[in-house]
Order: structure tokens, then sequence, then C-alpha cells
């Protein structure tokens, strides 16, 4: 009966908020007529009277100004626009009835993906997910409850929660739940064919992903989450979040989102435009790295190309090579290694030029006590500008450009070396290893085990300004950055962050648990928090992936309580009769079709191989390579490595190396990338 008198409710709700915004689409629509009619009107005005204009420029400035501001207020009306017709389709999706302490009756609060009020600043018809009074719907259950208003606790009592699915502005249903965001809509939203790209989330936040996306108060939060725990949708949201609340001081620009790649950045780019924010900045680490390392080496390699290498050719020794120089160990040389590289990198002389004289004594003086504490490639820079500062002063004039050029030169010349390329060999050399290739810039590659300390190197000699523009920077992956990858993102960025991944998804042999160090870097500002609940996978696909953990890494790991088909493991005596079966068990075509399907192998070169093979046999394929940017429906074949992040509907791993190193950890990630159907294959 009173799911009945709910549902009634609703509809009428839905068809008096449909009304309300149809009209304020009728208001929107009048508001861009006007501001394109002012905007030509504007033109016309210059092009009329440009002759005219006052000769300083003024008018022309105003004119400029008032064209400026019009256009962007069209614009935001267009943005508005957008989002309402949006609410059209769905303009809500849940309901809280809370009756405020000392209060006789409850009041209603619709929440949806956006604010909706009759009129700007009124009291809002449907309330964004963001808006403080919507932890309620997110946090509790009937019963007592509480949020935080800007006022401060508010306190109360819910007396009813509702779920709804509102498609093309018709309820789909509506129920009542007592619970949390109740697990059966989950399944239901999970169990459904997964739309191509990552969903967003706003109607099935859980109470923990709730609790990280709307804390504000941890500058650096760290979270370990299990495969498919939503680590990175939660990233998304918390960012619509921040957005949201810090609208002042915080906009998207300010943001940075370092990611695996850019087929991960296309695969989760729609996500804030849906929550009504407009897209972030994204970027490669190692992207970054080679930009950072152009004026020590025209080359470097990614984290992939170390990656192929070490499975063509596996080498134990290099293996632990690269783990070394990536370490706090290294980080700890390194130090060492400056504080002796102070003298054995200086040649001091007496330095005299048209009446300006400085003792070797005296350059020594100011060199080392003066300017101590600027870096040390920097800082025969500094001791030049005071000597020609006081030269200036006494002689009365100032150097020509030709003259500060040469006494630079002479200045630079008291550095036995300023390239960094070499110091880092001779770093190298100090700690054991091979020193790198002694050969000029152009030819010049630098390996991936050497890119990072090599950056870091650089930045300790040189310094490194601090990234000021960017407020917030989002880490997805964690696990796959280092110790000395995390002192470069310290050195550079000293906003609150959001840092997340999964320590056993690393591509390394072993899993790689960052958390361990990270408060030794970023300080006491740090805050652990962990997702142990998995929504991707059925429960036989997220059982098989836990059973491919060793023993000592397997965790109590929770799963939504999804069934689907059993993973089916196979063996092959030929490729051709891996891809036969593969194509009979693909259905990305016809009824109840699936969107998305991945083959995933271990190499580049198994991919290509194997993406050829499918077109020739003439079926509809995608391949995605390092160099990709977009995420395709249907079959896509790629790399377990690329993949990281990613989902697809069905997934088909193949192996063919069975001594290959890194196929634990690949097994992993290729199993986990899994919503539905599994199939391990393995060509003997
Ligand atoms: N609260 C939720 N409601 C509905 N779906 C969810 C929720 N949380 C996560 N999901 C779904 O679970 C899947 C995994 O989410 P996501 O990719 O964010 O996880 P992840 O932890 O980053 O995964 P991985 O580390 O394995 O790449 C996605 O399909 C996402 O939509």
């Amino acid at each position: 009966m009173k799911n009945e008198q709910g549902r009634t409710e609703t509809l009428e709700f839905i068809q008096d908020v449909t009304e309300k915004i149809k009209n304020k689409l009728k208001e929107i629509d009048q508001s861009l007529l006007a501001g394109q009619k002012d905007i030509e009107r504007m033109h016309d005005y210059y092009w009329e009277n440009y002759t005219e204009m006052d000769q300083y420029g003024y008018e022309d400035y105003d004119n400029q100004q008032a064209l400026l501001n019009q256009t962007n207020a069209n614009q935001e009306l267009i943005r508005r626009k957008w989002r309402f017709q949006k609410m059209l389709e769905s303009p809500f999706f849940g309901r809280v009835d809370f009756c405020y302490k000392n209060e006789s009756s409850a009041e209603q609060f619709y929440i949806g993906v956006g604010n909706f009020a009759e009129k700007t600043g009124g009291t809002p018809l449907i309330y964004d997910w963001r808006a403080p009074v919507c932890e309620l719907f997110y946090d509790y259950d009937s019963g007592p409850a509480s949020y935080q208003a800007p006022a401060g606790t508010m306190e109360g009592e819910i007396l009813s929660k509702w779920q709804y699915k509102i498609r093309r502005g018709k309820l789909v249903y509506a129920f009542e739940s007592d619970t949390k965001i109740d697990d059966e809509i989950l399944k239901q939203e999970l169990g459904s064919n997964s739309d191509v790209k990552l969903k967003n989330i706003v109607r099935t936040i859980q109470k923990e992903q709730n609790a990280i996306i709307r804390n504000t108060k941890d500058k650096i939060l760290v979270i370990q989450g299990a495969a498919g725990s939503g680590k990175t949708s939660v990233a998304l949201h918390r960012i619509a979040y921040l957005l949201y609340h810090d609208r002042g001081n915080l906009k998207s620009s300010d943001i940075l989102i370092l990611s695996p790649g850019s087929v991960f950045a296309d695969y989760i780019s729609h996500i804030l435009p849906e929550l009504g924010e407009e897209t972030v900045q994204e970027m490669s680490f190692d992207l970054f790295v080679y930009r950072e390392l152009k004026d020590v080496a025209p080359d470097c390699e990614d984290r992939y190309h170390q990656l192929e290498r070490l499975m063509k050719f596996p080498d134990p020794e290099a293996y632990e090579r690269y783990l070394n120089k990536q370490s706090e160990w290294m980080s700890g040389q390194m130090e060492g290694f400056l504080a002796t590289l102070e003298d054995s990198l200086m040649d001091f002389r007496d330095l005299t030029w048209n009446g300006l004289h400085k003792t070797e004594q005296e350059l020594i003086h100011l060199f080392y006590f003066r300017f101590q504490n600027v870096p040390l490639l920097a800082r025969m820079n500094a001791v030049m500008e005071y000597v020609v500062d006081e030269y200036e002063t006494l002689k009365g004039r100032e150097l020509s450009e030709e003259e500060s050029e040469y006494l630079r030169q002479k200045f630079d010349s008291m550095y036995v070396t300023k390239d960094i390329y070499q110091i880092y060999s001779r770093f190298l050399e100090s700690c054991g290893w091979q020193p790198l290739p002694d050969i000029p810039y152009e030819r010049r590659l630098v390996e991936y085990e050497d890119a990072a300390p090599m950056l870091y190197l650089k930045y300790r000699l040189l310094g490194k300004g601090s990234h000021k523009r960017i407020k917030h920077l989002v880490i997805d992956e964690m696990q796959d950055y280092s110790y000395i990858q995390y002192l470069i993102l310290a050195e550079l960025f000293s906003c609150s962050m959001t840092i997340l991944g999964d320590k056993y998804q690393t591509l390394d042999e072993e899993m790689r648990d960052v958390t361990a160090f990270l408060p030794r870097i970023f300080g006491s500002h740090v805050k652990k928090i962990s997702m142990n609940k998995s929504y991707r996978n059925t429960v036989e696909i997220a059982a098989y992936a836990a059973g491919l953990l060793s023993p000592g890494e397997k965790e109590a790991a929770e799963y939504l309580e999804r069934h689907g088909k059993p993973v089916d493991e196979e063996t092959f005596l030929t490729i051709d009769e891996m891809l036969d079966t593969l194509c009979g068990k693909l259905r990305i075509q016809g009824e109840n079709s699936f969107e998305t399907a991945a083959l995933l192998t271990m190499t580049e070169a198994e991919a290509y191989d194997l993406y050829q093979l499918l077109k020739n046999k003439g079926q509809p394929v995608s391949y995605i390579d390092r160099d990709s940017s977009t995420f395709h429906p249907g079959l896509s074949v790629t790399t377990f490595y690329l993949a990281k992040g990613l989902e697809f509907d069905q997934v088909f791993m193949v192996s063919e190396d069975s001594s290959n190193p890194f196929l634990p950890r690949a097994r992993y990630i290729s199993a986990t990338r899994a919503l539905h159907e599994l199939y391990m294959y393995k060509i003997l």
C-alpha cells in the first residue's frame, strides 16, 4: 500500500517537475536568442564605428570586453540547457523523507545528478547528489540520522528512502528500501550489459565510497582497493564533489590526473561532463619525464619498453638492477653522491675582466657560504648575478647582453661539467654500476630504469619550482610508481592529492605496496583507506582471480553476490584453433549481445599478430597499442598491461610462453578485467 502511494506520488512529481524543467528550457532558449542578438548588435556596432573609436583604444577595449562577457554568458546558458535536457530524461534517482529534530512532519528531498529550482536561488525541487542533505541518502538506513550543513549538524530521523529508475522521462521502477543503497539494485546495474565506457555511479555510491568522495579534511588520501572496487569511479566522483564544494577556489583546469595512458583517458573522459563538470587535465608520468629530460637526451624509454624487453629477454640481474635504481636505497645513495659532488664538480679560478676582479677564495666563499642553499648547478648563476650587480653599481652602468653572456660562460666554465647525463653516469659508477655510454646528445637514449633517477638528479641539481597552478592531483594505479617517482611528484606538487591503486595489479613480478613508504615521502598528511569489496566481476570470476594470487597475498575480499558462467580454461595446439573457438564464444553481435570484449596477450607482438589473424578471418576487431587514444565498442586486442584500468564484458586471455616471469601478474590483471565472462587460454 505504502509502495503504491509512493509510486503515485512519484509519478505526480515527475509530471510536475518535467513541466517546470520544460519551462526553464524555454526561458533559456529565449535568453540565448537575446544573447545572440546582443552579440550580433555588438559586432555590427564595431564594424560600423571602429574608424571613429577613440585613439587610446578604450572604446574598442570596452566593446571587446562586453562581447567576451556575452559570449561567456551564452556558453554558461548552453551548459545549463544541456544539463536540463539530460534532467528531462532522468530528473532524479533517489528520495529521502527526513523529519528534522523537533519538527512534526518530514520533508521530502529528491536527489538527482544536478540541482533544479524553479527560480534561481529558490528552494530546490531536486537536490544535486553532492548537496549536504544527500549524505542522508548514501550513508544511512531508516532511523536516526544527521548531516553536516554549512550551519552545523542537522539531526533528525529518516522516515523512508526511495530509489528510482527513470528512463526517457518514464518511471521504470520506484522502490522503498530500509537499507543503504540496495544490493539488488547494484546487481541489476552491474548485471546488465555494460556501457562501452566507465559508468557514473551516482545512483548507487556505497557508504565507504561516499566517505572517500566527500572527504575534504585529509590532504593526501591514499586508497588501496581490490580490483573492481570502484577506485577510478570514486576518484572521478571525488573530483566532481570537490569542484562543487569549492566552486570559488577550484576550477577543473586546476586538477590533474596522472593516468596510465590515452586509451584510459578516453575511457573515463565522459564521466565528469555527465556529472555536470568540465573534464580535467590528464597526463602520463612517462610522457612528462620524456619532456623534462628533452634537454638531456632526445629520447627516453617508457615503462612499456622496459616491460617488453624483460618479457622477451628475461634477465634477473637486469630486473634486480631496475628495482634497485627505483628504490629508497637509491635516493640515499644519491644524497651521498650529491654531498661529494660539491667538491668534485667544481674547478674554481681567479676571475678578471674589464676591471672586475674576484679571487678563487672569494668565489669559493660566495659559492659555499653565501649561496649554499641554491641548488648546485644553479648556484654559479646566483654567484654571477651577485658579482655583476656589485660591478654595475660600482661602474654606474648596466652590462650589455653580449657582456653578460661572455661572463656567464666564464662562470660556467668553473663547473667540470653541467651535463646531467654525464653527472648521472658518474653517479652510476659511484654505486658500482656500468656508466652510461659516452656519446653525444643526438645519439642518447635513456633506458627506463634510469629515466626517473636521472630526472630526480636533475631537480636536485637545478631545483624545480612546484606546479602551483595544480590544486589537486589524482594518481591512479599508484602501485606502478616507484619510490623515486614519488620523490619527483613530491618535488613537483604540494597540493592535495587522491592516490589510488591496487598492490596486486603491479607490472612487476612481485606485488608492490607503496602505502608502506608514502608517509615517509609526503609526511603525516597521508590518510590510508582500504576498499575491499569488489563490484566488477561475477563471483565466479572474482574467486578465480583470487586463486591466481599466491597464498601470502590473499586478503579477505568481499564480492557482490552476482553469478555468471564459470571461468573457461582451455589449452590449444594451434593459434588458429584458439581463434576459431574464440570467435564461436564472442557475443558482441546479435540479440542480447555484449558491448565489449577483449583478447589480451602478454606481449605487443603477440597482440598485433592475433589482431591481424582475426582481421583475416573477417572478424571486426580493434587494436589497442601504446599510441592508441580511443576506446571502441566490440572486440579489442591488446596486451594485459594496456588493459589495466579498463573493463570488458568478455575477456579472453591467451598465453603462449609459460616461462614468462610476468605471467602470474598478467593472468591476475587480465582476469580482473572481465565483467561477465572469462576465458583463460593457453597455447602449447
Ligand atoms: N557503487 C557502485 N555502483 C555501481 N557500480 C559500481 C560501484 N562501484 C563500482 N562500480 C562498478 O565497478 C566496476 C569497477 O569500477 P572501477 O573501474 O572504478 O574500479 P577500480 O577499483 O578502479 O578497478 P581496477 O583497479 O580493477 O581497474 C565499474 O563497472 C564500476 O561502474
